[in-house]
């Protein structure tokens, strides 16, 4: 059990659903986001997306894709934002990091690699967008050996892969509430209740819901019947609204601030 099931175990025993902001690292700048990343902990997030910056982000919409490009000016790698994970610890950060990531830069270091450097910066998840379960095998087993959890993403139409998928989930279960890319939604996939409460029928593990959700009535909607409601778009465009605070050494604070709040007012 690494510190993400002890930390959905807690939010079940307690009744809770797990906030689960994304942010991009490297966006703005690699400083900022380790104070992000203690801002969103005071804020109330229970667990963090760690987004890897990358040049080809296809399940990404506008948002986050801007966000990647910003972070890549900085020549963010996998291995910097595991460094930045690791700075976040040091500074006192106790919440789990689940790092987010598509497949190429994973190759682009290797696997054996990546699994040591994860399991050695206490990264408890991983979600790989564009790794299908078909290719999934190698990945999971050294997943599995690492202690890292594989969290997989099921969507509305994943229909007879949900099985397979729900197999080999470690951690939680991504649902998707929407078919397309990431970005902030004010409505979502027709049914995705029903689905949500199917995969949940299907499996022990705990359910996260994510995609669109961009404000504290959609969180509140989703976690009476998630486990977990994952945030990202809606956060990213706050930072990007606010970089200009964020990168004057005289309003950074204020800017730090409101990024808590806007946080924290998404906490259910
Ligand atoms: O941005 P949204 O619509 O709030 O969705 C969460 C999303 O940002 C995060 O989980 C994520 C970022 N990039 C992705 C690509 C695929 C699936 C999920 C993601």
């Amino acid at each position: 059990m690494n510190l993400m099931d002890q930390k959905f175990a807690e939010l079940k025993a307690a009744g809770r659903t797990a906030l689960i902001p994304f942010l991009t690292v490297g966006d703005p700048d690699l400083d900022t986001t380790v104070e992000l990343i203690i801002q969103m902990e005071a804020a109330g997030a229970d667990v963090l997306e760690l987004g890897v910056p990358y040049s080809d982000p296809l399940a990404d919409g506008p948002v986050i894709q801007r966000a990647s490009e910003r972070a890549l000016t900085s020549s963010v790698t996998i291995g910097t934002c595991i460094d930045i994970a690791q700075k976040a610890r040091q500074r006192g950060v106790k919440i789990p990091f689940v790092l987010f990531t598509y497949f190429n830069p994973v190759l682009q270091i290797g696997l054996e690699d990546f699994f040591q450097q994860l399991a050695a910066h206490d990264i408890s998840g991983l979600i790989i967008p564009d790794l299908p379960i078909e290719e999934s095998a190698q990945v999971l087993e050294l997943a599995d050996t690492a202690g890292i959890s594989l969290v997989p993403l099921v969507a509305p139409t994943s229909n007879e892969r949900i099985s397979r998928i729900l197999t080999n989930a470690r951690g939680f279960i991504y649902c998707v509430s929407s078919l397309g890319v990431t970005g902030e939604r004010s409505s979502f996939h027709e049914g995705v209740e029903q689905f949500i409460n199917d995969v949940k029928s299907r499996t022990d593990l705990p359910v996260a819901v994510g995609f669109g959700i961009s404000n504290r009535e959609q969180v509140e909607r989703f976690s009476s019947i998630c486990d977990g409601v994952v945030v990202g778009s809606a956060i990213v465009r706050k930072i990007e609204d606010t970089i200009p605070l964020l990168t004057d050494s005289e309003r950074r604070e204020e800017g730090l601030l409101q990024i808590r709040e806007f946080v924290a007012q998404l906490k259910v």
